[in-house]
């Protein structure tokens, strides 16, 4: 495991320049600002072996928990990044690592019915950097309201997050506090359900 995340590390400093696959600045800092923080999100629910990482970018957390899982039986991992260039990376380093993944080049909004069929149980859904908890829980909705949990990493901002997501939608959530930034989180959520428009029947409430 260590060497995968050794080889990993090299190959993000190797593609950095062509493909500017993180802020420049958190680079002389990718062990502990993109690894070790990766890795939390798979110590936050450690029991899920089949993950959908959404808008992985260069693979935080998505790479490092294949990583983590590689040698687990029945362990995959589905990252989703929309960018063409970061996507060929993830696929560079999968296939070069031999990680249980899949990689989709697409929008979220737009991923093929099949990904939501029932060949995809997810166990969790993770996003970091991705979107504000109301908007992760909309892209997440198919999964989570299937039963999968949502493990996100989320930053200062994170209690009005909740107060606005807690709008248009119920869950159950809990907070842990981030190992790596003082001021952020990894949080799950369960049993969300989107709730119905004042005056529109619960299945017309999508926005
Ligand atoms: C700020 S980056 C974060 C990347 C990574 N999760 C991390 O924390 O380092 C957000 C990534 O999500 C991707 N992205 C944004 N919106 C997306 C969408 N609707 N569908 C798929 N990917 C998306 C972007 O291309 C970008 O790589």
């Amino acid at each position: 495991m260590e060497e995968r995340l050794a080889r990993y590390v090299e190959l993000v400093r190797k593609w950095q320049p062509v493909k500017n696959l993180v802020a420049p600045s958190t680079l002389p800092d990718i062990w502990r600002r993109h690894v070790a923080d990766g890795a939390q999100a798979l110590a936050a629910f450690p029991s899920a072996k089949r993950w959908l990482d959404l808008g992985s970018g260069a693979g935080f957390p998505g790479l490092v928990t294949a990583i983590l899982l590689a040698d687990v039986d029945g362990a995959s991992v589905t990252l989703v990044e929309a960018n063409g260039r970061k996507a060929a990376f993830l696929q560079t380093v999968a296939r070069e690592l031999k990680l249980p993944t899949k990689i989709v080049s697409e929008r979220i909004e737009s991923l093929p019915e099949r990904l939501v069929s029932s060949e995809y149980r997810f166990e969790a859904v993770s996003a970091r950097a991705l979107a504000s908890l109301d908007q992760l829980l909309s892209y997440a909705e198919p999964w989570l309201v299937a039963g999968a949990t949502g493990v996100f990493h989320k930053g200062q901002d994170f209690a009005s997050e909740r107060q606005q997501a807690a709008l248009s939608w119920s869950f159950d959530l809990v907070e842990r506090e981030s190992r790596i930034e003082p001021d952020s989180r990894i949080v799950l959520v369960d049993h969300v359900r989107r709730l119905p428009i004042a005056g529109l029947p619960a299945q017309d409430a999508r926005r």
